[in-house]
């Protein structure tokens, strides 16, 4: 495996035949059949990563977050791996019920939950909502009470750490439109108001400090402050609160030398001192788990050179499929993925389609001098906050994704149609 980063790739690819292959599937295959765009996602990658959260929490719960990529075949694989999920919307329960997933096994979050989701939340019997503001939880109360249930909440508490992520990402500041800060004194009342009313019953406590978060320091702290703030609740309305959510947040590898992101277990390790033994732990990880999966696949267009400027190599994607470099400043690598060249390489930029001069995907990027229309591009690291932020800007459809295993492809998100853009419209 020679030009593919080692940690950033799905686990089966690899190099044979000379091009690059993933879950025994080689990528020219893949484009003749599904055509390009496509997210590429290795099957038995998802599961074993999966399978790593589980066994570094065996006594706790993991969550996974549904918002890095969601769809009702990994619901089921999810399912297969003994996870519970994360949703923040009613259109992620919604994904969450079509998979199969028994809503018992589903926390709601979401900082602006409307009635028709709480409503369908206490309904559908969810397992935990995570309360994020005093109208809610009054909200949530009416509603538990009208249906004559007792609702499950956790309260969703900024603990005022700051993660070193990016400033949009960040989650667990004071100044955060999620969750009820520790500072200000805003967590210990909706404690209080929860503790008031009888068809609520307060489960845990819940933080979530930010995402594609790559050293311990701000998960430790976290847990320090919310453990603090547990027992100071126990002893204050004299009451056992049994579980401690301590979220996602944990980052992933994009390019070669980026830095390396602890293991789960260093994570679970790292944060599970400072947890009172009574409390259980929970945590929701989605980027780790999804992130390195997959891969975006791309054929080349066109390639400009622009003497004494740079090179544009443009692909049939760009930031409706990816809008994370946009968004985010994120740095993404790409590798000439259907053949092999030995051409000296030369440096250029991976521009999309989109009519944008931002629509980058990536920069000052090496790749062989003699790339050409038709030539394929991977892009690694593509399974998280990608497919599920996918737009359709400028009316293009948004790429399938393809499930690679053991030799065999299958769609599991088809490809959008014009006719499915054009079905909206009156
Ligand atoms: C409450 C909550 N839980 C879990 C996650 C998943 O985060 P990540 O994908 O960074 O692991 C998020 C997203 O940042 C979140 O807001
Ligand atoms: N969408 C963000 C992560 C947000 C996580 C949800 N709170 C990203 O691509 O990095």
């Amino acid at each position: 495996m020679t030009m593919v980063i080692e940690n950033g790739w799905p686990h089966t690819a690899s190099w044979a035949g000379e091009e690059l292959r993933i879950g025994g599937v080689g990528v020219r295959e893949l484009a003749a059949e599904f055509g390009t765009p496509a997210y590429v996602l290795d099957e038995e990658d998802f599961l074993e990563r999966c399978a790593r959260w589980r066994q570094a929490l065996p006594d706790g719960e993991v969550h996974y977050g549904g918002k890095a990529f969601l769809c009702p075949e990994v619901v089921r694989w999810l399912d297969t791996a003994g996870l519970c999920l994360d949703v923040c919307t009613g259109g992620e329960l919604a994904v969450a019920v079509a998979g199969g997933m028994d809503p018992a096994r589903v926390v709601f979050h979401g900082n602006n939950k409307s009635l028709a989701e709480l409503r369908r939340a206490v309904s559908w019997r969810v397992g935990c909502v995570v309360v994020d503001s005093f109208s809610e939880i009054g909200r949530l109360a009416a509603l538990a009470a009208e249906a004559g249930v007792r609702q499950s909440v956790m309260v969703r508490v900024t603990p005022g750490v700051e993660a070193h992520t990016h400033e949009f990402i960040a989650t667990g500041g004071d100044d955060s439109k999620f969750g009820f800060s520790l500072r200000a004194g805003l967590a210990a009342e909706a404690v209080r108001r929860v503790l008031a009313e009888p068809s609520l019953e307060l489960t845990g406590l819940h933080s979530h400090i930010g995402s594609q978060i790559t050293d311990l320091a701000g998960f430790t702290l976290a847990a320090h402050r919310m453990a603090g703030f547990l027992r100071a609740m126990e002893d204050e309305h004299g009451v056992t609160i049994p579980k401690l959510d301590l979220g996602g947040g944990l980052g992933i590898v994009h390019r070669n030398g980026d830095p390396l992101p602890p293991r789960p277990d260093e994570v679970v390790a790292a944060v599970r001192e400072a947890v009172p033994d009574h409390v259980r732990l929970a945590v929701e990880p989605g980027r780790s788990i999804a992130g390195p999966t997959a891969v975006a696949l791309y054929e080349v267009g066109t390639v400009k050179e622009i003497p004494g400027a740079r090179t544009y190599v443009s692909v049939d994607g760009g930031m409706s499929d990816n809008p994370r470099p946009a968004m985010y400043g994120a740095a993404y690598t790409a590798v000439l993925a259907s053949r092999l060249s030995t051409a000296p390489t030369r440096e250029v930029t991976v521009v999309g389609k989109h009519c944008e001069s931002g629509d980058v995907l990536v920069r000052d990027l090496p790749l062989p001098s003699d790339v050409r229309p038709g030539d394929l591009l991977a892009v690694p690291a593509s399974g998280a906050y990608q497919r599920s932020m996918a737009s359709n800007y400028n009316h293009v459809t948004r790429p399938p994704v393809v499930a690679v295993r053991d030799g065999v492809a299958r769609v599991i998100v088809r490809r959008e149609t014009e006719e499915d853009l054009l079905r909206l419209y009156v």
